[in-house]
């Protein structure tokens, strides 16, 4: 066979092709790389867990990561750990932790089968070094400080007791608002690529961080989030110009959405320095929304009734119109002892208009405190770090996910249009029609009895809160809604450890200083950085390999001549011989 040809169809070939690609994209080899089952006979791999105590339920993620490249300019490479079936090590619970505020010891027996589910996946011999972050959000948020304190001390005295993970104190919080918009800011513009340096063909931002005498850098553009979780939601993005306030107050009060923080392992390496524009709004989550539009429905129609001495409400037959249940839906609400009976109208256009007094909107502003802040009298009146919507990009998470997938199955690419359109639709169909389509398993795997329920309200929160809260323009191109990005599940979480673990590369990185004292040079070279040194040393190997194969076949070339030639002189030999 031709020599080319068998090498043009050889494995040979296509690794060589391969690599090429990865050499000049060696994000395509991480990617590549991190689908596939953890290798935990890996002794050089490292772990790390994060459990998500969440208002509506709680999730253990395991995170990997090989040993840092090197570069003090570039970040862990952490993944999200596979199984032998290739899928994400991920364990979700219901009821949210904050259903224990009575039972507080029973906290850690709550948080048990997610702690076994991660012990048994994380090798064993690796327990003993892996960091477990218990991170609770919103449903804690809202409790007073002394049942949020019990429950943390259950787990920090317990989860010790059995598990012999690296767990401290401080690895069991009640995360701010703030930080968990952050964590998840960070979190898709790590799996984005966004920290990287950036190729000719990305979109760059001219960014001052605000360090004295400090020159803008040119960097990818970030990408800014909407995470809608069950109680909370919140919104961040980055802000690439110093900001000037006009007074102490609007300082005073920009200063607390603003966070300022350095993803690079060392403060004196700045090219990880951002500055985030993060604003939480505690009871604006889907579930809450809904909470507190019920319990004003009952207070509402209950003074009603009095003054007006009707029955509205009272009972099955005499039902208080809900425009935002599925047409035909019968449901009951019940607040001190009072029920209040409802009934769907599936009126989208009415039910928008309905919800967006929920907004708390204040000079066209939704309230960054929350209702409840609002309540108390702290009302902040910063309207925030205005976005660009003509060139910006951003990602809605949770809520804004499952609202677009779960029963309308358009999660990705927003449009306004076409989502009110499907909504609208999907409000006025009977309740007994959604019901057939969900035994018909018509919906997404995740959808159940209570998504049908309140989708048509949460499609109309989330409509009301990016449009009439946030002002996003009905026409903005560049929101997408994602759970999976390069087929990983993007969490806050993800966020979380990257931020935690910061500082590992350079503990890393001195070790090896102090270990092996190489020149500088070969430390920031890229030797340092393992998958580009194998690559290159594999492709040399190749290279010999072609090249040793080529000497094989000139040299049979020159052989066979060789013979042909003594062939020759052998029958000229005879021809002459008398
Ligand atoms: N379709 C789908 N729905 C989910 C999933 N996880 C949670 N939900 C639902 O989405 C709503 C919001 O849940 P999350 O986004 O997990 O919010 P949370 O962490 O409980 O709430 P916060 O504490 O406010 O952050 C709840 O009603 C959940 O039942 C999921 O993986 N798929």
């Amino acid at each position: 066979m031709d020599f080319v040809l068998l090498y043009k169809n050889s494995l040979l070939y296509r690794s060589i092709f391969f690599i090429s690609l990865c050499l000049f994209h060696p994000r395509y080899l991480s990617i590549a790389e991190s689908m596939e089952t953890t290798d935990i006979h890996n002794p050089a791999l490292n772990y790390g867990i994060v459990v998500d105590c969440g208002s509506s339920g709680s999730r253990v993620f395991v995170y990997y990561w090989p040993p840092h490249n090197g570069n003090p300019h570039t970040l862990l490479d952490i993944r999200q750990m596979r199984d032998h079936d290739r899928k994400p090590v991920v364990k979700k619970i219901k009821p949210g932790i904050s259903t224990l505020a009575n039972t507080p010891t029973q906290a850690s027996d709550y948080l048990h089968p997610l702690l076994s589910f991660a012990a048994a996946h994380v090798p064993k011999t690796k327990h003993k070094e892996t960091p477990l972050y218990i991170l609770c959000t919103a449903g804690m948020r809202l409790l007073p400080d002394s049942q949020q304190a019990a429950i943390l001390e259950d787990l920090v005295t317990d989860v010790p007791l059995e598990f012999d993970f690296l767990f401290s104190r401080s690895h069991a919080e009640v995360i701010s608002g703030k930080q968990e918009g952050v964590y998840a800011w960070i979190g898709i513009n790590f799996v984005l690529g966004r920290f990287d340096h950036a190729d000719e063909e990305d979109a760059t931002v001219e960014v001052t961080t605000g360090a004295q005498n400090q020159q803008p850098i040119s960097r990818r553009r970030t990408v800014g989030i909407m995470d809608m979780g069950g109680a909370s939601l919140q919104i961040a993005y980055e802000v690439p110009s110093a900001i000037t306030f006009s007074s102490p107050q609007e300082e005073e009060a920009g200063k607390s959405v603003l966070a300022d923080f350095n993803l690079g392992c060392d403060v004196e390496h700045t090219q990880h320095v951002y500055r985030v524009y993060v604003t939480t709004f505690l009871g604006f989550g889907g579930n809450m929304a809904r909470q507190r539009y019920e319990d004003q429905l009952v207070n509402n129609t209950l003074a009603k009734n009095r003054l007006l001495t009707t029955q509205t409400g009272m009972s099955e037959d005499k039902p208080y119109l809900d425009p935002c249940l599925p047409v035909g839906l019968s449901d009951t609400v019940t607040r001190d002892n009072r029920t209040l009976f409802l009934r769907g109208q599936g009126d989208w256009t009415r039910c928008q208009e309905a919800v967006r007094p929920f907004l708390g909107l204040h000079n066209g502003t939704m309230s960054p405190g929350g209702v409840y802040q609002v309540q108390n009298g702290i009302y902040d009146s910063w309207k925030g770090a205005p976005i660009n919507f003509s060139n910006s990009e951003f990602y809605g998470f949770s809520e804004f996910f499952y609202c677009m997938e779960d029963v309308l199955r358009m999660g990705g690419q927003y449009n306004s249009e076409r989502y009110s359109q499907a909504a609208t639709d999907y409000c006025s169909t009977k309740w007994s029609t959604l019901k057939q389509r969900l035994d018909n398993q018509l919906f997404s795997q995740q959808a159940d009895i209570s998504r049908l329920k309140y989708q048509c309200f949460k499609s109309a929160w989330m409509f009301e809160v990016l449009h009439s809260g946030f002002r996003f323009p009905s026409d903005y191109p560049s929101l997408k809604t994602a759970q999976l990005v390069y087929d990983k599940e993007v969490q806050w979480t993800l966020g979380a450890i990257l931020f935690k673990t910061r500082f590992l590369p350079l503990r890393d990185l001195q070790q090896e200083t102090l270990r092996q004292n190489h020149p500088s040079w070969l430390r920031s070279s890229f030797v340092y950085n393992h998958h580009l040194f194998s690559l290159c040393i594999l492709v040399v190997v190749l290279a010999i390999l072609l090249y040793i194969l080529r000497l094989r076949r000139i040299h049979q070339r020159e052989q066979r001549q060789a013979e042909a030639l003594n062939l020759l002189w052998a029958e000229e030999g005879e021809a002459l011989l008398p």
